[in-house]
C-alpha cells in the first residue's frame, strides 16, 4: 500500500528538527563556508576547523550523536557530482576521526544535481557511558507489546502463542494470565555503528554487559494494556518521564479498547507517539487496510492533528527518525513478531532516536523517584529519572518532601545506571541510588532528590489550568480525584475554580489541595486528573508553598466541627465529608500539635496565622522527629 502520506511532500520548515538539523549553527563564524553544499568538498584549513567545531557543538548538544547531510546546502540545488561527493565524504570521515566519532552511512540517493547522503555521527563513549532513550510501550491488551519487547531484546521470534513474552513477565500471575500488570523495564543496546548488542545467555540478559557494549541503550517502559491497570499505565507515562510513546495495535483487532485512551494520554502529556501495527502475518489484507484507514482517520482528526507516515523502507526510517521530535509526525510501522517482517526497520528507527531532554550539567540536579527497593546488604535503594543537572558520587542532595513538607540531606555513596555502577548521572538518564540510614518506609514515589541550590519547598496546594476530557455529569468544588504529575500520584480536592461547574470539554483554572502529603511541584508541569471514567488534563500554573500542614489541620478541624454540628440536623453529603486523615497525617498532626505547644511556650517565633502566614515547619528551628518515625509504609 502507498504511504499514508508522501513523505517527500513534508516541508522541513514546519518540522522542529528537520528545519535546523542540516543547517549548521556556529555562532559568530562565517556561515557561508559551512552552509554551502560544497563546504565539505575541498575546505581550506580554516574552513575545516570551522566544520570541525560545528560538528563538535552538535555532538555536545545532542548528548553524543548527530545526523549529517552531505550534498545539500542553503540555496543550492541538491546533489554532488561523483568526484565532489567522494571528496566530501572523505572530509567528513577525517573530521569524525579527529573527533573520535563513528561515521555510518544511513542513506544515499540521487537528487537533481547528483548524490545526497545522510550519515550518523556517533561518539565512541567510554565503557561505562551510554546514551539513553526511554520509550513507553502502550496499547490495548493482546496488542503484542510484551511479545515485541521479548523479540527485540532477546533476538528470537515468537511462535504466535506467547513464547517470546514469557521472558519478560515479572509476576507468577502474569505468567498464568499472559497479562502485564506492573510497569516493567526492558533494555535494548546499540553499539556505535547501530548493531544490537543484546546477547541473551540461556534466556537471560546481562544488563551490565549490554551497557558496557552499548553506545545507546533504549529502555522500554512496558505498560499494562488492560483497563484495570490504567492507574499503573498513567503512572508509567507521567512518572517514568518517557521520551517517546510506542502505541501498539494488533492488525486484526484494530483500534479497540484502550488504544484511543493511551493515544490521548500521550498527546495530553506532549509525548511524541509512533505506532507499531503487529500480527500482520495473520491478518487478511483487507482487515489490515481497514485498521490502517481507521488509524489514519484518528491520527488526522482535530483532536490529534498528527501526520501519519507509513514506514516502508530505510529512507522512510531516516526521514521519520530525524523529524520525529516535531510532535506532529507520527511514524507507523507494520510488523510481525512471528515472521520478523519489518522488525529491522523498527530497530533502525529505535537506534536513531535521541532523548528529548537537553542536558545542561550546570543546572541544579533534580531527580524524581519512581520506585523504592530494599536490597539485602545494601539497604534502601531509590530509582528514578534525573530531569536536569548532573549528580556525582559524594554529592549531597535534599530528599523530600516528607509528611511535614521537609527535605533532609542525603549523601550519594553509590550510583547505578541499568544495574551498572557509575560515577555520575546526567539529565535525561535514569539511575538508582543506595541511601544510607534511610528506611524504605520513609520514602514515597513522588518524592524527589534535588540540589540544595534549588531551596525546594513542598506544596499542599497548587493551581492548574485544566481541560475536562470526560465527566459523566458535572465537576464542582470539593470534587476529589487522583492527580498525576511527574511521579506524584495523590488524591487532591478541588478547593476553588473559575467556573461554578465543569462538564466534558470545559476549561477552567482550578486550585487543588492534596489530601495526604505536600508534594514538590514546578509550574508548567503537565498533569492528569482522573477518577474512574473522569479525565482532565492540564498544566500547573501556580504553587502555594506557604499553605502548610497546620493550615490543613486547622481547616479540617473547623470543617469537622461544623460537620459535627450539622450532623445533628441532617446527614452530611459524603463527598463533602472531611477526609479521614491517613496514618501518616495522624502522626504528622500529633507532631503539629507538639510543635504548636512548643511555639506557644515561646520556644519558636510565630509568623502569623491562616493560609498565608502559618508557621512553616520546613523553616522552623524546632527539632523534628526523625523522618522514619513520621511516615507510614511507602507506596511501593
Ligand atoms: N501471529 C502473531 N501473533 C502475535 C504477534 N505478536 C503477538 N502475538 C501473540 O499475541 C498474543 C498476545 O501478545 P502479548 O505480547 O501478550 O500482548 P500484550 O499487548 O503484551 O498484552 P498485555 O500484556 O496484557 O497488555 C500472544 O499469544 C502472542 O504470541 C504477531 O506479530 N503475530
Amino acid at each position: 500500500m502507498a504511504a499514508l502520506m508522501d513523505i517527500d511532500k513534508l516541508e522541513s520548515p514546519e518540522m522542529e528538527n528537520g528545519g535546523g538539523l542540516f543547517a549548521p549553527d556556529v555562532g559568530d563564524l562565517d556561515m557561508g563556508a559551512l552552509t554551502s553544499k560544497m563546504a565539505l568538498v575541498s575546505p581550506t584549513n580554516e574552513e575545516f576547523e570551522m566544520l570541525l567545531e560545528d560538528i563538535r557543538t552538535r555532538i555536545m548538544d545532542t548528548q553524543g550523536e548527530t545526523i549529517y547531510e552531505v550534498g545539500t546546502g542553503e540555496g543550492d540545488r541538491p546533489g554532488l557530482k561523483d568526484e565532489d561527493y567522494q571528496a566530501a565524504v572523505a572530509t567528513l570521515q577525517s573530521i569524525s576521526q579527529t573527533l573520535d566519532l563513528v561515521c555510518v552511512l544511513l542513506r544515499e540517493r540521487t537528487a537533481e544535481e547528483g548524490k545526497v547522503a545522510e550519515f550518523l555521527l556517533r561518539k565512541k563513549l567510554k565503557q561505562e557511558e551510554f546514551m539513553e532513550v526511554r520509550i513507553a510501550v502502550v496499547g490495548n491488551v493482546d496488542a503484542g507489546k510484551s511479545t515485541l519487547l521479548g523479540v527485540l531484546t532477546h533476538g528470537e521470534l515468537d511462535n504466535g502463542r506467547g513464547v517470546a513474552r514469557q521472558k519478560l513477565f515479572r509476576h507468577k500471575h502474569e505468567m498464568e494470565s499472559g497479562r502485564t500488570s506492573s510497569v516493567g523495564n526492558d533494555i535494548l543496546g546499540f553499539d556505535a555503528s547501530g548493531n544490537v548488542v543484546n546477547k541473551p545467555e540461556h534466556g537471560h540478559l546481562d544488563w551490565i554487559k549490554i551497557c558496557e557494549d552499548a553506545a545507546k541503550v533504549v529502555t522500554f517502559i512496558d505498560l499494562a494494556g488492560h483497563e484495570r491497570y490504567l492507574k499503573t499505565t498513567v503512572f508509567g507515562m507521567t512518572g517514568h518521564a518517557p521520551d517517546f510513546a510506542m502505541l501498539m495495535i494488533g492488525a486484526n483487532a484494530g483500534v479497540i479498547g484502550m488504544t484511543k485512551e493511551h493515544l490521548g494520554l500521550a498527546l495530553a502529556l506532549n509525548v511524541p507517539v509512533f505506532v507499531v501495527v503487529t500480527k500482520i502475518d495473520m491478518c487478511p489484507p483487507n482487515v489490515l487496510q481497514e485498521t490502517l484507514k481507521l488509524l489514519t482517520r484518528i491520527l488526522k482528526s482535530p483532536g490529534c492533528r498528527k501526520i501519519p507516515v507509513l514506514v516502508q523502507n530505510t529512507d522512510d526510517v531516516v526521514v521519520t527518525a530525524t523529524n520525529f521530535t516535531s510532535e506532529r509526525m507520527c511514524p507507523v510501522f507494520q510488523v510481525s513478531n512471528v515472521s520478523g517482517e519489518n522488525l529491522d526497520l523498527l530497530k533502525m528507527f529505535l537506534n536513531l532516536l535521541s532523548t528529548r531532554v537537553k542536558c545542561d550539567a550546570s543546572q541544579p540536579a533534580e531527580f524524581q523517584i519512581d520506585d523504592t527497593f530494599s536490597v539485602p546488604g545494601v539497604g534502601t535503594v531509590v530509582s528514578g529519572t534525573l530531569l536536569q543537572g548532573c549528580i556525582k558520587l559524594n554529592d549531597t542532595l535534599l530528599l523530600g518532601p516528607d509528611a511535614l513538607g521537609q527535605f533532609q540531606p542525603v549523601p550519594i555513596k553509590s550510583i547505578h545506571r541499568k544495574r551498572m555502577p557509575v560515577r555520575e548521572v546526567r539529565g535525561g538518564q535514569t539511575a538508582s541510588f543506595a541511601l544510607k540510614k534511610i528506611k524504605r518506609a520513609s520514602i514515597r514515589k513522588g518524592m524527589v532528590m534535588v540540589s540544595p541550590r534549588l531551596e525546594p519547598k513542598a506544596c499542599w496546594e497548587f493551581e492548574g489550568e485544566i481541560l475536562v476530557l470526560h465527566h459523566p455529569t458535572t465537576i464542582s468544588v470539593r470534587y476529589q480525584a487522583m492527580v498525576h504529575v511527574g511521579s506524584v500520584r495523590q488524591t487532591a480536592t478541588i478547593i476553588t475554580m473559575t467556573e461554578d461547574h465543569l462538564r466534558t470539554g470545559d476549561k477552567a483554572t482550578v486550585r487543588f489541595r492534596f489530601i495526604k502529603n505536600p508534594e514538590y511541584l514546578k509550574t508548567d508541569m503537565r498533569m492528569v486528573f482522573r477518577e474512574g471514567r473522569t479525565k482532565a488534563v492540564g498544566n500547573i500554573t501556580k504553587l502555594f508553598p506557604q499553605v502548610n500542614a497546620v493550615a490543613q489541620n486547622t481547616r479540617n478541624q473547623r470543617s469537622a466541627k461544623k460537620a459535627q454540628q450539622e450532623n445533628t440536623k441532617h446527614s452530611v453529603n459524603p463527598q463533602n465529608e472531611p477526609q479521614k486523615a491517613s496514618k501518616r497525617n495522624r502522626r504528622a498532626k500529633k507532631f503539629d500539635l507538639e510543635e504548636t505547644e512548643v511555639k506557644e511556650n515561646g520556644a519558636a517565633k510565630s509568623t502569623g496565622t491562616g493560609d498565608a502566614g502559618v508557621t512553616m515547619f520546613s523553616q522552623s528551628s524546632v527539632p523534628l522527629p526523625p523522618i522514619a518515625s513520621t511516615s507510614t509504609a511507602a507506596a511501593t
